[in-house]
Order: C-alpha cells, then structure tokens, then sequence
C-alpha cells in the first residue's frame, strides 16, 4: 500500500477524518491478520485501497437515498461489507454480513469491535440465512462470489418493491447477463466502475423467473 493511494481514496470518496481512522484501523489489521490467516488474495495486499477499501466505497454512493440496511453475502476479509459498516457507523445504516469461513468471521468481529462498524455477521453458509433476511433488506451485495445466475439464484426471495442489488463484475459481464437473462427476465443497469476500467457494478432492481 502506498500513502498516495490512501490519500487518493480519501479525498475521491470525500472520506470524513473519523471514517478515514476506521478504515485504517482496518487496512492495519488486515495486513497484521494476513500474515497468519492469509485473509485476501496475498497479490492485492499491497493496493489495499484502491483494490478493496475504494472498490468498496465506491457501492455506497449506488445505493437508493434513504438505504438503511445492507445485506453483503460472501463478504471474505470484509469487502464490501465491512468497508459499507464501517461508513454506516456515521451515516446510521446497518450491514449484514453472511461468510461461511470461521477464520474470515473472527477477523470481521474483531475489527467490527475495535471501529464500532454497525454490523452484525453471521458466521453460516448464506443458502441458511437467506431465508431469514426476507423483507429485511434494502441492498444486496456480494463481490466475488459467484456468477450473476447463482446469485440470483440464491438472493430471488429477497428481491421486493424495496430491495435492489449491486453485484461488482468483471470483464465477464456481459456474458454473465445473458446466461443469467436465459432464467430471469432482470431489470437492470451496467455501471462503469469508477477504479478499475474493466469492471463494473450491475444494479439489479427487480428479478421474475422467465
Ligand atoms: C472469493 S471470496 C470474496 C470475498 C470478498 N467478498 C471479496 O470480494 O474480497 C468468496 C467468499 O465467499 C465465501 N463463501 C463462499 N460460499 C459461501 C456460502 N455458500 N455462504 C457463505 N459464504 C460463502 C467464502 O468463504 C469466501 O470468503
């Protein structure tokens, strides 16, 4: 990680001073944790901020006015999820963390703990949870875990009037779409992602199986 990348994320994201010491709370943690747990990909460690904390940050301003509580599946060593809480811990919104990997969840309650995240995380395979969330849920996320069929697959109880998805994607998007556009009749947006030119951000609004 390079100051400058720090510095970059903070002011492109207009990170206020108390977010910005959570966050490196966090991104310390991280690479204390890495070395023993090996957390996340050992490659993106050194850009942390751009490639997980800004990647991340990026999702909140996606998100409907008004959005209180989020729903991350799969959330790994905390992105997006944990990213998302820890803003929540000033902006009053509340994020639900789903990841199956015990060694993954005691590093996210470790760091919920010491920020003050306004998270909860439930260390369970999400296929159990799901069902526990409906009607709970304003924002569904989920980065990297599976294709965009499989998590509609997984996530199509949640979707309601109020619920919308914002699932990041690669270079594969497109192809994604149209395996998943086979099932489901999707309404949907493309979003460029604002820090890598390859990705994007699908916003998934309403799901009807075909
Ligand atoms: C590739 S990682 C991505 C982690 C994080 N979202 C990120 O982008 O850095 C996928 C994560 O999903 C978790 N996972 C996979 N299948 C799951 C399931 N059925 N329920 C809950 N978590 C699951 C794995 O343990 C892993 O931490």
């Amino acid at each position: 990680m390079s100051g400058d990348s720090r510095e970059k994320v903070l002011k492109d994201f207009s990170v206020s001073e108390k977010t910005a010491e959570r966050l490196d709370i966090l991104v310390a943690e991280l690479a204390k944790w890495q070395r023993i747990k090996n957390l996340v990909g050992p490659a993106t460690l050194d850009q942390v901020w751009s490639r997980h904390v800004a990647d991340s940050l990026q999702l909140a301003e996606l998100a409907p006015q008004g959005t209180k509580t989020w729903l991350d599946l799969g959330s790994g060593a905390g992105f997006p999820g944990l990213v998302l809480a820890i803003l929540g811990a000033e902006v009053d919104f509340h994020v639900t963390m789903v990841e199956s990997n015990a060694r993954k969840c005691a590093f996210l309650r470790h760091v919920t703990r010491l920020t003050g995240a306004s998270a909860t995380i439930y260390a369970e395979r999400l296929e159990v949870i799901i069902p526990k969330m409906v009607g709970k849920t304003d924002v569904l996320t989920a980065r990297a875990l599976a294709s965009l069929e499989q998590l509609l697959q997984w996530t199509k109880p949640l979707f309601d009037n109020r619920t919308s998805a914002l699932f990041p994607k690669g270079r594969d998007v497109q192809t994604e779409l149209m395996a998943a556009a086979k099932r489901w009749d999707i309404s949907y947006e493309i979003i460029p992602s604002r820090i890598d030119a390859e990705s994007s951000i699908v916003r998934i609004s309403s799901i009807k199986p075909l």
